[in-house]
């Protein structure tokens, strides 16, 4: 069985005839059992590394179903929704946390990497929490950490940094409205 490898040198197994690039450009993770890892390919690279999935909704719009046949989250859903859980914790952190919450946000911090369903990226998140150690004495020291964890990642996937003076404005406050 493989080592688990980091996004950056992304399981290659020329070896085989496993696909090595999806249709996004993007290389095709694998599980360490060496199938195609849902939560760490796009939808579209794993539809192509799978040869197709089945079930990506209903096709007749009969009556109203409350829980529609949604399929399981690729990187991108995953990864937009943990942030948005993440960015609000820290929006409702404390301004002023006692010992035990700050030691207990580190871990759970810790615990998030580690169970993140994207095997990779957790990895990656657990080795930036060691290298750079969670600030958080207060809600804008912990608010403005993450905001970095996350610009770590958009510099990774080739996005553009966000201001992180402005995490507030985009996770608690909201923005002004235009004049
Ligand atoms: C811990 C973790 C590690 C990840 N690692 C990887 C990886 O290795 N490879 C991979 O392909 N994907 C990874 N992802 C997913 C990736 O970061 C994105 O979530 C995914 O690509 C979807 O991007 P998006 O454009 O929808 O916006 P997202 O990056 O999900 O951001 C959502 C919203 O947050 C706001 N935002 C953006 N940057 C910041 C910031 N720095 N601070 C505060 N707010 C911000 C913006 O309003 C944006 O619309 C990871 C996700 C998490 C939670």
């Amino acid at each position: 069985m493989p080592e688990p490898i980091e996004s950056k040198e992304a399981v290659t197994p020329s070896n085989t005839s496993k696909p090595e690039v999806g249709l996004t450009g993007r290389k095709i993770i694998y599980d360490k059992d060496g199938k195609p890892c849902r939560s760490c390919n796009s939808l579209l690279d794993f539809q192509f590394a799978t040869g197709g999935i089945k079930g990506i909704g209903a096709t007749k719009k009969e009556k109203y179903n409350p829980y529609p046949k949604d399929i399981p989250a690729d990187v991108e859903v995953l990864g937009k929704s943990s942030w948005t859980l993440l960015h609000s914790i820290a929006a409702k952190y404390p301004e002023k946390p006692d010992t035990k919450r700050q030691q207990d946000l580190k871990q759970f911090l810790t615990l998030f990497g580690s169970f993140y369903p994207c095997w990779f990226c957790g990895e990656d998140f657990e080795k930036y929490i060691k290298k750079h150690e969670p600030k958080v004495e207060t809600q804008d020291s912990f608010g403005k950490w993450l905001c970095e964890a996350h610009n770590e990642v958009n510099v990774k996937l080739g996005k553009p940094k966000f201001d992180c003076n402005l995490w507030k404005k985009r996770w608690k406050d909201g923005w002004e409205e235009d004049p």
